[in-house]
């Protein structure tokens, strides 16, 4: 069954995943789309084989024939110094689309690199190429390409380059903020925690969503490009001796009450051609209307990056798996520096289950991401150690953290829905890690997650393996997502409250396998959940934390025995199977209050008596 919240995404997902298959089919099924298509065909066509179509010299003048009618030698008729019309409105096209595909090229090769390395990496090279950016923006482009026209004897090529470079701030800034709103998207963190690299994830998940806004702001850019152009050399500034529309217009300005209609030509060559960009760029974006780039979710919830955490203890001899002590992480703020995390410590085992409880904002999700390394940038962290299987996670750079992360440490996230691209067929994304990590061929890769989707429990694997995150249900999205968790055999699982966004009976589901998953691989798990039935069903041991601190560490069976802690105490008298009956209410509580009061149901009455395990660290 899929969930509510999966039903956006899914709706979502099959727009996106349609979107590019039938980007083609969509345009051509626009008249506007099509009449510009062919026009703009026509017209490229026309100026390519200029030669075929006339034997005229364009630059050829003859003072005999200023201003010669229409005839067989001159279809179009002659202008004030006797070129032949035609002749210049097929060579000038060659002109004018050149230089507008120069000023675009240009614009775009510096302006879409920038644009995704800015909006995905941010910091020093956000900051330096926005401040740019801002600059050029501010320079008036006129009076640059009138300086230029001047001072480079009038080349119409170098000055589009020229505009190029104007331009491309108007791209860096698209570019940049589409990269930045699907950077926080769950799915990208995803393909972080699976230990993808930057440039690859760059390339499957951040180009596909920036390509529609690029092509879109291309063919206007297009349009704009002619029209510059053409402006300069009907100022003057064109060359001399190369035919374009722009000086067309020129020398028929320069006619205009001897023979008007030599205006009409070049005119109407150049608002046929930039119209019909216009148009093209508006159908492109409507055919493009509620794909990847519009149809994206915004996430919720925290956003999670890299950060590196400094350490200044070596680790200590342990049988742990995994040892954090005195995880401190903070933000800043308006009011000063808030510490979400403060001294937080724990272990994990090989072959244990750790429970991670806490009321929501306590910090559970804070300390799993300090130790996949995946905190946002402005987040300020430090820990005395965090020591996986010997080796210390703080000292280790992106390229080294990103091998353990998802090889070695793995994560199931909270909303499976939200952490599968919409975009791509489930097999892609599962293949992809394993291949990587584990250096197997493509059909190797293939047979080793349809293996993994029937070991989780997915009856057609074929299916599923094949289809798009918005034909499986949500339940089935988190099996995928497990079993993509384990393909890479990990030695620790790091599940963010796995089972909040699926329905009772899955959860248990997907419980069992978890921890049917654990035991048969032997790996450690932390599992982050506020849900002390979860950790009754499967953890070992339970670690207990209230805003940012630990208050309370032990083995679950003690723990249900007998917590020491009031806040442990609280959390456990507030699960509604563990309450006592409750007694009748008082005469003065209406009836209809009675319900209301029956359901939020906290009492402190099922507080088990005292045991003797240890209080962790506050
Ligand atoms: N980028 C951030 N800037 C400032 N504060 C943050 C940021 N990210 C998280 N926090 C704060 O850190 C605290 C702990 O958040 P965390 O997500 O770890 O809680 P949690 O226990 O996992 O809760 P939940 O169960 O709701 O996910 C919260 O108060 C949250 O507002």
């Amino acid at each position: 069954m899929t969930l509510p919240q999966s039903e956006e995404t899914a709706v979502t997902a099959a727009v996106a995943a349609h979107g590019r298959a039938g980007l083609l089919r969509r345009l051509l099924r626009s008249p506007v789309a099509v009449t510009c298509l062919v026009l703009l065909a026509l017209i490229s066509l026309a100026s390519l084989f200029a030669p075929l179509l006339t034997s005229q010299d364009p630059a050829h003048t003859s003072l005999t024939e200023s201003l010669a009618p229409m005839s067989g030698k001159h279809p179009l008729g002659g202008d004030g110094v006797g070129r032949d019309v035609l002749a210049r409105l097929l060579y000038g096209g060659r002109t004018s689309l050149l230089g507008a595909l120069l000023a675009v090229a240009v614009a775009l090769v510096i302006g879409v690199p920038a644009g995704l390395v800015a909006g995905y990496y941010r910091k020093w090279f956000d900051a330096v190429s926005s401040w740019l950016a801002n600059l050029l923006m501010a320079v008036p482009a006129i009076i640059v390409l009138l300086v230029v026209m001047s001072s480079v004897g009038q080349n119409t090529y170098i000055a589009m380059a020229v505009f190029g470079v104007l331009m491309s701030p108007g791209v860096f800034r698209l570019i940049r903020a589409s990269v930045i709103s699907v950077r926080e998207e769950l799915y990208v963190d995803a393909a972080r925690v699976s230990g993808l690299a930057d440039p690859r994830i760059i390339r499957r998940h951040i180009l596909p969503v920036v390509q529609a806004p690029t092509i879109i702001q291309a063919a206007q850019m297009l349009g704009l490009g002619i029209v510059i152009q053409s402006g300069l050399e009907f100022l003057g500034l064109g060359s001399a001796t190369q035919a374009s529309w722009g000086s067309m217009l020129n020398d028929a300005f320069a006619n205009i009450y001897n023979k008007p209609e030599l205006m009409v030509w070049p005119g109407a060559a150049l608002a046929v051609t930039v119209a019909a960009f216009g148009l093209l760029g508006n159908a492109l974006r409507d055919a493009l209307d509620g794909t990847a780039t519009r149809g994206r979710k915004p996430r919720s919830g925290t956003p999670r990056k890299p950060v590196v955490v400094k350490h200044s203890v070596p680790p200590e001899a342990t049988d742990a798996l995994l040892a954090l002590e005195g995880l401190t992480v903070s933000y800043p703020t308006a009011e000063g520096e808030k510490t979400v995390v403060d001294g937080v410590s724990l272990t994990v085992r090989r072959g244990e289950v750790l429970g991670l409880v806490g009321e929501s904002g306590s910090g559970k999700s804070q300390t799993a991401f300090a130790v996949l390394g995946l905190l946002p940038p402005e987040a300020s962290v430090s820990t005395r150690q965090l020591v996986f299987d010997g080796t210390e996670l703080g000292n280790l750079g992106r390229a080294e953290m990103n091998r353990y992360r998802g090889r070695r440490i793995a994560y199931v996230p909270q909303e499976p829905m939200s952490n599968l691209d919409p975009s791509f067929r489930i097999g892609a994304q599962l293949v992809e890690p394993v291949r990587r990590h584990l250096k197997l061929s493509a059909a190797e890769a293939k047979a080793k997650t349809l293996a993994l989707l029937e070991r989780v429990g997915i009856a057609d694997p074929e299916r599923v393996f094949d289809a798009y995150p918005h034909q499986i249900s949500g339940g089935m999205a988190q099996r995928v997502l497990i079993a993509g968790a384990v393909s890479c055999e990990p030695d620790l699982l790091i599940a963010d409250e796995p089972t909040t966004a699926l329905d009772v009976t899955v959860q248990a589901e997907v419980l069992d396998l978890i921890r049917s998953l654990q035991r048969e691989r032997n790996m450690g798990v932390i599992l982050v959940t506020h849900d002390f039935g979860v950790v009754a069903d499967i953890c070992d041991r339970v670690t207990v934390m209230q805003t940012g601190t630990v208050v309370e560490s032990a083995p679950v069976r003690e723990l249900f025995a007998g917590p020491r802690h009031p806040y442990t105490r609280m959390l456990l008298a507030s699960t509604l199977e563990d309450a006592e009956p409750r007694s009748p209410l008082s005469r003065i509580v209406p009836a209809s209050v009675a319900g209301a009061t029956k359901v939020a149901g906290v009492t402190d009455t099922a507080v088990p008596t005292n045991s003797a395990h240890q209080e962790g660290p506050a």
